[in-house]
């Protein structure tokens, strides 16, 4: 099975937004279950998986900002915000009989461990799949950041991006309902052409690592491990 794989091993970036599901705010417990399913299977097909979850769902420190509050604070409540995401994504794979650790940036250790990139890897290494939460630990970063600084420490062989999308398009297909998908991109095609699906620093962090980036619908049932298995939709990221 794994011989016919695109990647044997990867990082996957949930957005918090994600876990929303059709609430306004906080977690869908059945939305949580259905992606844990769909780790599992990717699991199943024999490939190695570690995550970064977003806040975004409970938390944004630009929110706090941009209502007069202090930008540094509010950035700290979403980091905390996505150690609560990494909780709930734990259980619901704990729930299937999946092996899950929860890695924080920020040290909090009557709830989980602490990062470090050897800490990560020994659990990778004993067939663990590893939540990183606390995004990159610093503020005026993004979790699509500390998913691209993952990913290079993990040494994946791609960076998969799960999000309200089912690929990258020539604008914002929200806003601009005429907006092209693209199949394929290089790292430059996507900041030369601001295609502003991740942040900035999350790509060039990308390109300089080489790792490719699978931007693709996380409210897709099943697409992940289809995508793995060399079909589903989504834009590949690659030179
Ligand atoms: N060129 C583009 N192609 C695809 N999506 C884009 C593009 N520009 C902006 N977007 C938006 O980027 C968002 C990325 O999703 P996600 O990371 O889940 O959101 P957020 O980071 O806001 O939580 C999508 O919801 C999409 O509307
Ligand atoms: O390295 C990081 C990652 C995240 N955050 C904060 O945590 C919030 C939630 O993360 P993000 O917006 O990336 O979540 P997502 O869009 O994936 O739901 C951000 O808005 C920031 O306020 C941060 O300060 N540093």
């Amino acid at each position: 099975m794994a011989g016919d794989l695109r990647f044997k091993r990867v990082l996957l970036k949930v957005s918090g937004e994600a876990l929303m599901g059709a609430q306004g705010f906080g977690i869908d417990v059945a939305v949580a279950d259905r992606i844990a399913s769909d780790i599992g299977e990717a699991r199943r097909l024999g490939v190695d998986i570690s995550i970064v979850i977003g806040g975004g769902n409970i938390f944004r420190g630009v929110a706090v900002a941009s209502k007069g509050g202090d930008r540094v604070t509010g950035d700290q409540m979403g980091m905390l915000a996505t150690v609560i995401n990494a909780l709930a994504l734990r259980t619901s794979l704990a729930k299937i009989g999946i092996d899950a650790v929860v890695l924080s940036a920020v040290a909090m250790p009557e709830i989980c461990e602490s990062f470090s990139q050897l800490v990560a890897l020994a659990h990778a290494e004993k067939g663990r799949v590893v939540i990183f939460a606390g995004g990159t630990g610093n503020p005026f970063f993004t979790t699509d950041s500390a998913a691209a600084l993952r990913a290079a420490e993990m040494g994946v062989d791609a960076l998969f991006k799960g999000t309200q999308v089912d690929g990258i398009y020539s604008a914002d297909p929200k806003q601009d309902a005429s907006a092209t998908r693209y199949e394929r991109l290089t790292h430059d095609d996507v900041l030369r052409q601001g295609l502003a699906v991740m942040d900035v620093a999350a790509v060039a962090l990308a390109r300089e690592n080489k790792i490719p980036i699978v931007v693709f619908s996380i409210h897709e049932e099943g697409e992940f491990g289809r995508i793995l298995s060399g079909g589903g939709r989504s834009t590949i990221v690659s030179d």
